[in-house]
């Protein structure tokens, strides 16, 4: 038996390229297609006009949990299953009484204030293909299809417009959100309910159930015009960063879309978008389809500008917005290796990505164990001041490439307002109300580069996250997080968050934010296992 077990192991190890090829890939597919009847057949018997109705059955459901007996009564969260979710951790939805939030329509599109209102399951794939053939997209839209509209306005949403707008929040006109007691309230930043506006995002679900948002639209043209400037040398590339973003100079025209992937501490690609319309016969040679299956995935087509010395190129607007989706990043390439092989990106490039929701649907422990302590999927909001530092901790401790830079502004809203705390007067941009932060994504096998060989994932995380403290950045909370309570009060400002949950009766009737964001395992019993090992 141990020695089937093993050699069983051995294939799916040693082969576990063909293993996916051959298994995964294909039952992801499938996967896919029943996910996406069920959705349709859900969406053909939902009408928006039915949406006040369905608001009510979700109020009647939570008036009937409060009408348990205290000691029955379990914190309330959604019943969406935790593998459609886009988190690494696994919260444990068994120890929570379910709600179902099952909203899944687009209600509005205000043209006049530009703004659409949506129910919170509407994903990012469906809204971007709503809006773009009408000529506009989200303010911030994300470049996974699968992220929701409500999963991003009640944790966090940043994109490639982020050094115009800010994050997601910041393109929240208002939520519709359901109390623990069953009230339904309208939120604004300028109504009586403003306290509760600021402390939504980063809540995760924690302070009650959205049923509707209200998101800002911005115009766009049918193409982004995308320059490819590689840049050698850190300085150089952080420098043309921190110019480009607007960091230096609140009125600096800045491009449309900007994103960095850096290759190696000294050589990095900036990817300079404009919105774009194609009308000569020179625009239309240089159109580029890059979200099509059988193209070079789009982090690898952007490394061989390092060799070429730059472009430019026309891509249609829902090809650049949803770029990463096809290889996640460059989470697929640790699945598949030879994923981006161009036999193969002709054969079997339309199954790609592997739908993450299949890879958490079939996470067995062993795969769990081996994700957190071998991988690092982290994105890390930090101040422009610190840039080249973070990068250089980021190799040190990770080891591991491409790294993303998106540019995003983090306004000041003044005191007390929300979980983010006032950006310090030195990370300000000059005479702005916001300053210019980034978010840092490593996402990977670490050790990648130059073949370090323990990984301690406990050490590692932990100095990261004091960096990340010292500097006043933040974790986003959909990745596993390795600090104490207290720790993390340090990194997030959770006043105004206490007073809300009070005020708004969430205390007692949704989980409080660390115990729902924190990862299922021990974090700390991992860490203790590292130490007695060495
Ligand atoms: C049935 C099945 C289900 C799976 N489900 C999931 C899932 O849910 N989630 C998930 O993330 N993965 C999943 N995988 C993918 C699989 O676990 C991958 O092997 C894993 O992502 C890679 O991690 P690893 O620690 O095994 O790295 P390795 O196999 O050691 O390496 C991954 C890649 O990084 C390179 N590499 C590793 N270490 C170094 C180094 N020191 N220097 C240079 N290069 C290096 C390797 O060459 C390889 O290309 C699944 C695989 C199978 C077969
Ligand atoms: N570029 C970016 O910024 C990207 C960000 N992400 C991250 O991915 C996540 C979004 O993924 P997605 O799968 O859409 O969302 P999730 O299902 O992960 O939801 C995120 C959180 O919001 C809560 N939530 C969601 N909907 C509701 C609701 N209607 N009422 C109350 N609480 C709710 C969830 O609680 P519950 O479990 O109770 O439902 C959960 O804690 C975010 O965490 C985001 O930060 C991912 C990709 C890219
Ligand atoms: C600000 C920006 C650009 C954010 C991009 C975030 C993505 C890279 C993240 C969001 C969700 C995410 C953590 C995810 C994964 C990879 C990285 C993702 C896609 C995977 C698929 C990695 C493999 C894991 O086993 C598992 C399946 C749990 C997760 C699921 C979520």
């Amino acid at each position: 038996m141990a020695g089937k077990t093993s050699w069983f192991v051995r294939l799916l190890e040693e082969y576990r390229g063909w293993v996916i090829l051959f298994f995964c890939l294909p039952a992801s597919f499938v996967f896919d297609l029943c996910l996406k009847a069920s959705n349709w057949i859900r969406r053909s018997t939902s009408s928006p006009q039915l949406h006040d109705k369905r608001v009510r059955k979700i109020q009647d459901e939570v008036r009937e949990w409060n009408e348990q007996p205290e000691s029955a009564k379990q914190p309330m969260c959604t019943s969406r299953p935790n593998w459609l979710s886009l988190s690494t951790t696994f919260f444990q939805k068994s120890k929570c009484h379910k709600i179902g939030v099952m909203l899944f329509d687009i209600l509005k599109l205000d043209e006049e204030k530009m703004t659409v209102k949506v129910e919170p399951l509407v994903s990012v794939g469906e809204i971007t293909s709503y809006l773009v053939p009408k000529g506009y997209t989200l303010a911030v839209t994300l470049e996974i299809a699968d992220a929701t509209c409500g999963g991003l306005a009640l944790a966090v949403g940043m994109t490639t417009y982020s050094h115009k707008v800010g994050l997601y929040q910041e393109s929240v006109v208002s939520y519709d959100i359901i109390l623990g007691n069953g009230d339904l309230v309208h939120v604004t930043k300028d109504n009586e309910h403003k306290d509760l506006f600021y402390c939504l995002p980063w809540s995760h679900g924690t302070l009650g159930f959205l049923v509707a948002v209200e998101l800002k639209i911005v115009p766009v043209k049918p193409f982004v015009h995308l320059k490819y400037i590689p840049v050698n040398g850190q300085n150089n590339y952080c420098n043309e960063i921190r110019k480009l973003s607007g960091a230096l100079d609140k009125d600096a025209d800045t491009p449309d879309y900007l994103e960095t992937m850096v290759f190696s501490k000294n050589e990095a690609v900036i990817l300079v978008g404009n919105f774009s319309d194609v009308t000569t016969d020179e625009q239309r040679n240089k159109i580029n389809h890059v979200s099509k299956w059988y193209k070079p995935w789009f982090y690898k087509h952007v490394e061989t500008f390092l060799r070429r010395g730059g472009g430019e190129e026309f891509i249609p607007l829902q090809d650049y917005l949803l770029r990463h989706n096809r290889s996640i990043f460059w989470v697929v390439e640790a699945m598949i290796p030879f994923g981006n092989h161009p036999m193969f990106r002709y054969l079997f490039g339309w199954l790609n990505p592997p739908k993450p929701a299949f890879l958490k649907f079939t996470t067995t422990p062993g795969v769990r164990a081996m994700t957190f302590t071998k991988q690092v999927f982290q994105d890390i909001v930090l101040p422009m001041t610190v840039l080249e530092k973070s990068i250089n901790l980021a190799e040190e401790l990770f080891d591991t490439y491409p790294i993303l830079i998106y540019p995003c502004r983090i306004y000041n809203h003044g005191d007390n307002k929300g979980q983010l705390r006032q950006p310090r007067a030195d990370q300000m941009c000059p005479d702005a109300n916001y300053g210019m932060f980034y978010d840092l994504g490593v996402y990977g096998v670490p050790g990648k580069v130059k073949r370090k060989e323990s990984y301690n994932v406990v050490e590692t995380m932990r100095t990261m996250e004091q960096f990340i403290r010292d500097n006043g950045g933040y974790s986003f909370l959909y990745a596993d997080i390795f600090m104490t309570r207290e720790e993390f009060e340090v990194m997030f400002d959770l006043t105004l968050y206490r007073q809300c949950r009070k005020t708004y009766k969430a205390d007692g009737a949704f989980p409080d934010l660390y115990d729902k964001i924190r990862p299922e395992i021990d974090v700390f019993k991992v860490g203790k296992k590292y130490a007695e090992k060495s």
